[in-house]
């Protein structure tokens, strides 16, 4: 289905204003589409723990899981001063719902670059031999 890169854009900024980062200070949003057209946001949640800190990225996974939508369209990631790279857990957290495209950008998203997870993931692991997700069904 086709999405609106604009609107997943305008989301990823919107949520970034609500990421908790007392520590690292760099806020981070992300927004997620589903094959539906749904999107889904989330923002990194940090913790004086300093592991138990949450991604963006994983946080909008949980919110579409939520929803009962798992596959996936694109994702877009918005920094503030910098445009961020998903760290590897949240490459292996995506890929368990199969491929997509990846936009990362800072500020107001002009300096957008885009990958695909299968490049920045490659010879990923997954349970099923067969396709990725299956075995969630
Ligand atoms: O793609 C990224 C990169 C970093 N962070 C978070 C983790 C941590 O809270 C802060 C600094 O690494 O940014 C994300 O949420 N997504």
């Amino acid at each position: 289905m086709a999405y609106s890169l604009q609107e997943l854009k305008e989301q990823a900024r919107q949520v970034r204003d609500r990421a908790y980062v007392p520590y690292s200070h760099f806020p981070v949003g992300a927004a997620l589409v589903g094959k539906d057209g749904q999107i889904f946001s989330g923002c990194n949640v940090e913790n004086a723990s300093y592991p138990l800190g949450m991604c963006a990225e994983r946080a909008c996974v949980s919110m579409a899981l939520a929803a009962g939508v798992r596959s996936f369209e694109a994702i877009w990631i918005m920094g503030e001063r910098e445009r961020p790279m998903p760290c590897g857990g949240c490459r292996q957290v995506l890929s368990e719902f199969g491929d997509l495209q990846i936009f990362v950008a800072s500020g107001d998203g002009d300096d957008v670059k885009s990958y695909w997870l299968h490049d920045l993931l490659p010879e990923s692991f997954h349970w099923s031999p067969t396709h990725p997700g299956e075995l969630a069904e």
